[in-house]
């Protein structure tokens, strides 16, 4: 019989070995191999506890459709655990996703988190499983399959299948959603949608800097701005309620360097949309516009810039039956078309109402259009009436207020003893904020808030003084014109009097010579 000291020594001694054999394995057997046995104990520890547990499990694979296509609910599910994960999992892998503006951390292999939802704790396992495949050449390869297993208890099993599991892809995608890098799209020309090339959209990531704070405009309407996209963007269930397409239009108007483009900018970093710029001019035709729009995805804002310089977009829409009639003429041009290889864009004002309407109706959701122009009364009543275009946007000439957010923009200042003149001066002039906002920028190390103000002051005298100087000519030039009419008039008037004298004298005359000759 062993005594206690013995048993304690002997327990000594193979907790001593132990140590040993797993200092020996931990420092010489290489990762990958540590990681592979891992795996296989981690696999068959789930396999007896499934077998004495009350646990469910629900896998997602990360590769759907036998392994072809990357699966929506695990990016989902992983950007949902990434949160969770980063803060409790003790190994993390860090990828770069590509479409997306920071790393994203998740479990890395054979690591499991826990979550609470509604008082019912559930734990996801990040699993891998490699596959060894021979090819009929003999070759060997393997191949790495990931999954989670989501384990709960199988008294919550309806809960977790529906409600949770539905709340960790919505969550998932939102995360996704936030966290994607925002794309300018730019449409290639027809001429370039080869099945083997990009498509139909080429892109870039979108990083301008334009916010709503940066903006120059009255305050009152820059809010007014925000709380419409606010509502819009919020507005899923409202717009499903009343049975409207998911879409809202935007015309910008205004003169040159008003701000429009910067305002589109600023709503994209608003929304956080990705931005369609769709340059109508390399567009072929009606079809080839609506399958460009088709290939749009839903939070993004499609720009449609100049909208009067992109087509001849003044005419009214023809009838059906002057349509028919045209038919013969278009197709006769056609031909003539082809014959000189003209490539000129045939988009025409009703193919673009109808691709408007008729995509909005048809297929994703959440998009804003945009419409630009310098000329709003060139633009036919159809194009921008409310339902198409809802919201008209004036941009205008800078005046205090929006000069107020310049002045703090370029030279970080919110008073000046020059503003009270800059004040009256801007109501004077017509200064677009294009034109404010360089005449504030410093041009050398050298310049400071002080040379700058001047410098706006200073030009803005001048402007005046040339606008008083061509009103004056312009009120001269009126009055010579006038004078000149006058003078015409008079001379009119004269001649017809002569000539009416004449006439009298010639008829008296002749009058005095029959009675003479009749006498
Ligand atoms: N309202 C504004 N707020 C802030 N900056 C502005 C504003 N308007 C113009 N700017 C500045 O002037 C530059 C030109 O403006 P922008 O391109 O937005 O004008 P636009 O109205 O689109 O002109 P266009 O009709 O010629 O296209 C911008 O890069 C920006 O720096
Ligand atoms: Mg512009």
């Amino acid at each position: 019989m062993l005594g206690a000291g013995a048993i304690w020594g002997l327990t000594g001694t193979t907790v001593t070995s132990l140590m040993f054999i797993w200092a020996l394995y931990s420092q010489y057997v290489p990762l990958n191999i540590q990681d592979y046995v891992k795996s296989y104990a981690h696999r068959y520890a789930h396999k007896m506890i499934g077998w004495i547990s009350s646990d469910v499990a629900i896998k997602f694979n990360e590769y759907t459709e036998e392994g072809l296509k990357r699966s929506e609910n695990y990016d989902a599910i992983r950007n949902y655990l990434s949160t969770n994960s980063a803060a409790r999992a003790k190994r993390l892998k860090a990828d770069e996703s590509k479409n997306s503006r920071s790393l994203v951390y998740s479990m890395d292999d054979h690591q499991e988190v826990e979550d609470v939802f509604r008082g019912v704790k559930v734990k996801w396992y990040s699993n891998v499983k490699e596959t060894r495949t021979q090819s009929n050449d003999g070759r060997s390869s393997s191949d790495e399959r990931r999954f989670y297993t989501l384990t709960s208890h199988t008294r919550h099993r309806e809960m977790v299948q529906t409600t949770y599991v539905e709340h960790v892809l919505r969550e998932g995608r939102e995360i996704g959603l936030r966290n994607r890098e925002r794309k300018l799209y730019t449409n290639n020309s027809s001429q370039e949608w080869m099945p083997w090339r990009s498509g139909k959209w080429s892109n870039v990531p979108f990083h301008h800097p334009a916010t709503f704070e940066t903006l120059a405009m009255e305050l009152e309407k820059k809010e007014a701005i925000q709380k419409d996209l606010t509502k819009f963007r919020n507005g899923k269930d409202y717009y499903k309620k009343v049975g409207k397409p998911w879409k809202r239009g935007y015309l910008l108007f205004g003169p040159p360097g008003t701000g429009k483009s910067t305002m589109i900018s600023a709503i994209a970093n608003f929304l956080e949309y990705d931005v369609y710029d769709l340059e109508l001019t390399t567009v072929k035709d009606n079809s080839e516009l609506k399958k460009l729009l088709l290939e749009t995805q839903g939070k993004s804002i499609i720009v449609v810039e100049d909208i009067d310089c992109s087509l001849d977009l003044t005419g009214q829409r023809k009838t059906k039956k002057e349509e028919d009639d045209d038919e013969e003429k278009k197709k006769e041009a056609e031909k003539k078309e082809r014959r000189e290889g003209e490539k000129q864009s045939k988009v025409t004002l009703s193919g673009l109402l109808n691709s408007i309407d008729g995509l909005w109706s048809a297929c994703s959701d959440e998009k804003i259009i945009i419409f630009t122009t310098n000329y709003v009364d060139k633009l036919d009543p159809a194009l921008i009436r409310r339902g198409r275009m809802d919201n008209h946007i004036e941009m205008s000439y800078c005046r205090f207020e929006a000069f107020k957010v310049l002045a703090k923009n370029y030279l970080d200042i919110d008073s000046h003893s020059l503003f009270g003149e800059i004040k009256r001066l801007l109501e004077e002039n017509d200064m677009s904020p294009a034109d404010v906002a360089e005449t504030l920028m410093p041009k050398s190390d050298e310049e400071d808030a002080d040379i700058c103000v001047e410098r706006l002051v200073r030009i803005l005298e001048e402007d005046k003084e040339k606008a008083r100087k061509l009103a004056l000519e312009e009120e001269k030039k009126k009055a010579e014109k006038e004078e000149k009419m006058k003078k015409k008039e008079a001379d009119e008037e004269e001649k017809m009097k002569a000539e009416k004298e004449e006439k009298m004298k010639k008829k008296k005359a002749d009058e005095e010579e029959n009675k003479a000759e009749e006498e």
